[in-house]
């Protein structure tokens, strides 16, 4: 009967692109120790990624869960950023588990454009016009964090305002290459709509990861 087995795709190995000890340089939790767990692939395909040479999960080693939190539980801070590439690409349910069983908050940095898997204490929703977030993971965000290339972004980021829940915090970041030019435009947007808060990528300005 062996032959007729489903096979379960293991997911106690997930590709990891890097791991490092920081500070949350962005949104709500921005200044904050974080351990960030940066997951590869992802299909989103924003022209003004960070973090192309995320994309494809085959340049990534496939690592053990245990090995991960391992490497987490060696720093100070207890606060596990999971990132990518797109993560949610992956099945994340058993590395939250694991972060949860070793004491850490999980927090994750998501497009939305895949299915929720695992146990958060804080999502980050980062809308993408490349590959539209599904309604149920905007639906749970804490946080929507629009990130802002030119002018129409800001219509584009009300459009997304309108799909996330009433306790979902609202952000707009200026893409790094045109921030000299939308940060400007941001702080005026967020003075006459104060519902939405500046999010800058102060981890660049500081010089760390
Ligand atoms: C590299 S992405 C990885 C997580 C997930 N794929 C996502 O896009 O949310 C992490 C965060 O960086 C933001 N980001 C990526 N490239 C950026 C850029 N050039 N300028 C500003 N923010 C950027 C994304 O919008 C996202 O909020
Ligand atoms: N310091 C720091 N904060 C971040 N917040 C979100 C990041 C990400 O790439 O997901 C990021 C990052 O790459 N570095
Ligand atoms: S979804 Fe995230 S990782 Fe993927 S291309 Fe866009 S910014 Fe980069
Ligand atoms: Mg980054």
């Amino acid at each position: 009967m062996a032959g007729s087995m489903p096979v379960a795709s293991s997911t106690a190995a997930l590709p990891l692109m890097e791991q490092f000890y920081t500070i949350q340089g962005e949104g709500y939790n921005t200044g904050r120790a974080a351990y960030f767990i940066r997951l590869g692939g992802c299909d989103v395909g924003c022209h003004w990624c960070d973090v192309k040479e995320s994309w494809d999960a085959s340049q990534h080693p496939r690592v053990a869960l245990a090995d991960m939190v391992a490497a987490v539980t060696a720093h100070p801070g207890r606060n596990v950023v999971v990132t990518g590439g797109e993560p949610l690409m992956h099945d994340l349910t058993q590395l939250t588990t694991a972060l949860k069983a070793a004491g850490c908050q999980s927090w994750l940095e998501t497009s939305g454009a895949y299915p929720l898997t695992g146990d958060w204490d804080w999502i980050c929703v980062s809308p993408k016009k490349f590959k539209a977030p599904l309604p149920s993971v905007l639906h749970l965000a804490h946080e929507l964090k629009v990130v802002v290339f030119n002018k129409s972004d800001f219509v584009w980021a009300e459009e997304h305002a309108a799909q996330v829940g009433a306790h979902t915090r609202l952000y707009l970041q200026p893409e790094w290459s045109r921030a000299p030019q939308m940060t400007p435009l941001i702080v005026d947007y967020v003075k006459q709509n104060p519902r939405w808060q500046v999010s800058l990528q102060t981890h660049k300005y500081l010089d760390i990861p």
